[in-house]
């Protein structure tokens, strides 16, 4: 029982370790990625400089984890296509534009999000 127990932990840090490796990949190689690492830390610095409440920092870093997710499952997602089909195929692109089309959906809703934190703000700011 204390073998399986150690186990479980061995095996959950090994299932971390390749996930902080798959992560690092997706950062050095992915353009997309790259933007929105760029993103989260101008949106900090954002959220730093305008003093957002505790909410709205919650909902900032939900926003973006969001939109990372999703855009590393759509890269997960373009390379399985690539991989069975590399020539042109009707369904493997209607795939990949269905996969893209989650990574529109998320940062739409993200960009909505992050409105309403700023415009108030802006608004304030503008009207002094
Ligand atoms: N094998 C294919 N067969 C048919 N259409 C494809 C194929 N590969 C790509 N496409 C079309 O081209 C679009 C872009 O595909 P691609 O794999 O270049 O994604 P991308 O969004 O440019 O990815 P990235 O910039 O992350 O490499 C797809 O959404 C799809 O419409």
């Amino acid at each position: 029982m204390e073998q399986k127990k150690q186990n479980f932990v061995i095996n959950r840090i090994e299932s971390l370790k390749y996930a902080f490796i798959g992560a690092v990949y997706l950062i050095k190689t992915e353009n997309a990625i790259k933007v929105h690492c760029v993103s989260t830390i101008l949106l900090s610095l954002l959220g730093y400089f305008t003093n957002i409440t505790r909410t709205e920092w919650m909902l900032q870093f939900l926003a973006i984890g969001l939109v990372i997710s999703v855009e590393a499952l759509n890269t997960s997602i373009e390379k399985i296509a690539d991989f069975i089909q590399p020539d042109f195929d009707k369904k493997i692109g209607t795939i990949k534009d269905v996969s893209a089309g989650a990574v529109l959906f998320a940062g739409l809703f993200g960009a909505v999000i992050v409105a309403f934190i700023y415009i108030p703000k802006l608004m304030l700011f503008l009207s002094q």
